[in-house]
């Protein structure tokens, strides 16, 4: 994996650094990558998911989702970092797996209804995932997929596993119904939680090579430096952040890759949840190439010039021919194959930005496996810790998250919640 930043230069771009500042700002990430090393030494708050690589045990996630071998439908039910991480990983490597796995992040009744009378409960594994344990769309997704179970005669005592806290309601519920239980990592906020129990267990019962995630993120790990010229996770966190500075309020991820569409969500959350406080952070913007040619690439290169693309694609992948036409038009595509297509369309995508002087990131991986999926997960993660460094705010915690689902809670009877008492406050000016 690696990070191509010629495109975010001032001599490209506008806005874009200058090979100066770049020097300057190459300062600064020493000064931070001092913090971020004496963060993850101490296994402080946040800093501690940069040790999962060596702090991450895989034989425990094997042992506890060994029991669940005969799996063909997992549903895991969790929200925000307790599925997007999951989510990336058997997205990505759905290809390679008989497992259908469904990520119950969302409580649209519709939704769920309909998932839910379509998979076959027998063969079904639940992963119920939340930190806290506290969580009411996980909690009642939970109710509502073990009363589906019983009701077609499932025991799902049977096929559940929790991942989740030492406290909480969902861990009190497990003791007593004798659920297995995977521990969450300390000091590990969700969003920064995928190469953990919580992202890995789902990749486990997928049955996906657990030790050669953990061996790409190692690579990353063992890159962290004083220098972003070394290391793709610190490059990319502190360009992102400059360009930010100049201007580039928006970074739009836009992979091309279908089976990277989930990695993009994922970053939203892990830069938006951790970036964006004290009147800072950049807003992420998700994007598929090469579908969003087609749709938002206009604004990207002829709107305002608030906008950082970042492009990632896998360098190698299994091609599918272009069968021959009987159409003259449509020789240019004889002897080609669609993923030759996509990567003609990518480069054509980045000369197009750089040609309207907008400033562009090339992120590439060798292909989409493990390996190099661990190693991507693990630099986005570092590239945020750093950016948070440089910005200065406190990259682990998301208080302004926290007081809506306190709004959620008050609004549901479960106790007083001044932020509750706000959304009865609210004014109306309807226009029917
Ligand atoms: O894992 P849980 O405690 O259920 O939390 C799930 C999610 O809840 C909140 O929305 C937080 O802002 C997220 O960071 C967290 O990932």
């Amino acid at each position: 994996m690696h990070v191509d930043i010629a495109n975010a230069l001032a001599d490209t771009a506008s806005p874009g650094i200058s090979r100066d500042a770049l020097a300057r700002l190459d300062d600064q990430v020493a000064a931070a990558h001092d913090r971020i090393e004496r963060g993850i030494e101490g296994r402080e708050h946040g800093y501690a998911a940069l040790a999962l690589p060596e702090d991450v045990d895989v034989d425990a996630i094997r042992e506890t989702t060994a029991a669940f071998a005969d799996t063909e439908t997992l549903l895991n039910v969790g929200i925000g970092g307790s599925a997007l991480g999951a989510a990336t990983i058997t997205d990505a490597l759905a290809n390679e797996s008989s497992v259908d796995a469904y990520y119950l992040d969302n409580v649209d009744p519709e939704w769920i209804t309909a998932l839910l009378s379509e998979v076959d409960l027998a063969s079904t594994t639940v992963n119920v995932v939340s930190r806290s344990g506290t969580t009411a769309e996980t909690l009642a997704n939970f109710l509502v997929v073990r009363d589906a179970m019983t009701s077609t005669g499932v025991d799902w005592t049977d096929r559940t596993f929790v991942t989740t806290g030492e406290e909480g309601p969902l861990r009190r519920l497990a003791d007593r119904h004798g659920l297995p239980n995977l521990p969450q990592p300390e000091g590990v906020p969700g969003r920064f939680s995928a190469l953990s129990t919580v992202g890995l267990a789902a990749a486990s019962v997928c049955g996906h090579d657990l030790d050669a995630l953990v061996a790409g993120a190692s690579e990353q790990r063992e890159k962290l430096g004083p220098s972003l010229h070394s290391n793709p996770g610190y490059a990319y966190g502190a360009i992102a952040y400059a360009l930010d500075q100049r201007g580039a309020s928006v970074n739009a991820m836009m992979p091309y890759a279908e089976s990277l569409e989930t990695f993009a969500e994922w970053f939203a959350q892990l830069w938006a949840e951790s970036l964006g406080k004290d009147g800072l952070g950049q807003t992420p913007a998700r994007a598929l190439g090469a579908t969003d040619q087609h749709s938002q690439l206009q604004l990207y290169r002829a709107g305002p010039r608030d906008k950082l693309v970042t492009l990632v694609r896998p360098t190698e992948r299994d091609d599918h021919d272009i069968p021959e036409s009987d159409a003259e038009e449509l020789a240019y595509l004889e002897g080609t194959g669609l993923g030759e297509l996509m990567d003609a369309e990518f480069d054509a995508t980045e000369a197009s930005l750089a040609a309207a002087g907008r400033p562009s990131v090339r992120v590439e991986l060798d292909r989409v496996d493990e390996r190099e999926l661990g190693a991507l997960l693990y630099a986005m993660e570092a590239a945020c810790v750093l950016a948070g460094e440089l910005y200065g705010v406190d990259t682990f915690v998301q208080p302004a998250v926290e007081w809506g689902k306190n709004a959620a809670r008050g609004l549901l009877g479960e106790g007083d919640y001044d932020e509750a008492d706000a959304v009865a406050a609210k004014d109306e000016l309807i226009i029917e």
